[in-house]
């Protein structure tokens, strides 16, 4: 299983972290406590009683832990669309998988991340909040998430550590198909057919993205965010129905969208970073990850590679490569062109095709066999890349 994701998914989730950390302390405060009038309220008392460090407090654990479920997520996510995609799409892996299939990887993602025990202690209100107390009122019970997940599993057993996995599960699943769907498609609406995303695409695609993974996570985030508190005001809840019933009854449909200006706010600056970030990592490390779960694996610069032709040589993600400019329908048969291919990082911004199918270079050697002129016929000329071998 290709792994380079799963890493990606690491540092760039840590990356994205930092940079939502204070939003997140103010979402949590606003949900789970009445003392704030609104977001300037809560800012202004938040900075007044902690000054700036109380929006950074206690972020050393979801720095590992978030990191951890980003990793997760994206590494499931890509691997998922590629056992998709190589499965039911394999003569047309050049293409944009469905958006079926991007949705159900997303959701994979989602579920997968929602079930780790990391995800339901990273996300413990009680911890969050009372990690962020402010100074003046009664000490806090929990020291921090790791003291609240310890406490929580002596007084409560595993079971505590899973209070509110269900609205957790409900809040990501759907959330996360619709993240990528977003991203793949605004990345495929704004880049130019056989070229990489450019960054400003990332970023508004992945800033996109955000919004409406958390424009549909709200509800599902209050309730969780109830539940794992225990309930609001003393009222602990019998389960997630008393809570969305109750919750209803004494505060209105209102509640249900309680932090939702903070969520999106902090949405786009922080998906735009984690999506620029991996997917700057995975070109660096010679992946391309254009289109999604199709792999380009880093070449040496002027290797010269001369396929084999084949029946199910299909058009496919592969690095840059050119070929002659007059190579012509003609000319095919008696002069192959013999196809140079560079690392991504040396070409980007040079124009990119796919002709060759990934998963047939493996068995490629230099000088193995020679293609036909049927191989090359969907080739589009490669606009910029005009080194011939
Ligand atoms: C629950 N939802 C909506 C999501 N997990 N959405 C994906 C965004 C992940 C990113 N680390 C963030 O915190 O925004």
């Amino acid at each position: 299983m290709p792994v380079e994701e799963f890493v990606a998914g690491w540092i760039s989730g840590a990356l994205g972290l930092v940079m939502g950390y204070p939003f997140d302390t103010l979402k949590v405060r606003l949900q789970t406590q009445n003392t704030y009038r609104g977001i300037t309220d809560c800012m202004a008392k938040i900075y007044h009683h902690e000054s700036i460090l109380g929006f950074f407090k206690g972020m050393s654990f979801p720095i590992a832990s978030i990191a951890l479920v980003n990793s997760i997520l994206f590494g499931v996510y890509s691997n998922t669309l590629q056992v998709l995609t190589a499965t039911s799409h394999q003569d047309q892996r050049a293409q944009l998988p469905s958006y079926t299939h991007i949705f159900i990887a997303g959701c994979t993602g989602g579920f997968l991340q929602a079930s780790s025990v990391l995800s339901n202690v990273e996300a413990l209100p009680p911890a969050k909040s009372e990690s962020r107390v402010q100074p003046g009122s009664p000490p806090p019970k929990y020291r921090g998430p790791v003291h609240c997940a310890a406490t929580i599993f002596q007084e409560e057993g595993p079971r505590g550590l899973f209070r509110g996995s269900g609205a957790l599960m409900l809040r990501d699943t759907p959330t996360l198909g619709f993240y990528f769907v977003t991203y793949e498609g605004l990345c495929h609406q704004y880049t130019p057919a056989g070229q990489q995303p450019s960054s400003t695409t990332v970023l508004v695609a992945g800033g996109f993205a955000g919004i409406a993974s958390w424009v549909t996570a709200t509800p599902f985030d209050v309730i969780k965010a109830r539940m794992q508190m225990g309930g609001v005001n003393q009222r602990a809840y019998k389960g997630m129905l008393d809570c969305i019933v109750t919750s209803f009854w004494q505060e209105g449909l209102g509640v249900f969208f309680r932090g939702f200006t903070i969520n999106s706010a902090r949405a786009f600056p922080v998906n735009a970073v984690t999506f620029l970030c991996y997917e700057y990592l995975l070109r660096v490390w010679g992946y391309s990850h254009r289109p999604p779960g199709c792999r380009c694996p880093s070449l040496p610069l002027n290797s010269t590679l001369f396929p084999a032709s084949s029946p199910s040589f299909s058009r496919s993600c592969f690095p840059v490569l050119s070929w002659p400019s007059d190579y012509s329908a003609a000319s095919q048969t008696a002069a192959p062109p013999s196809l140079l291919l560079a690392s991504s990082a040396e070409k980007r911004g040079k124009g990119y095709a796919w002709p060759l199918d990934a998963t047939y270079y493996s068995t490629l050697q230099p000088g193995f066999g020679l293609p036909s002129a049927s191989d090359f016929k969907d080739v589009p000329e490669i606009e910029g890349a005009s080194e011939d071998p």
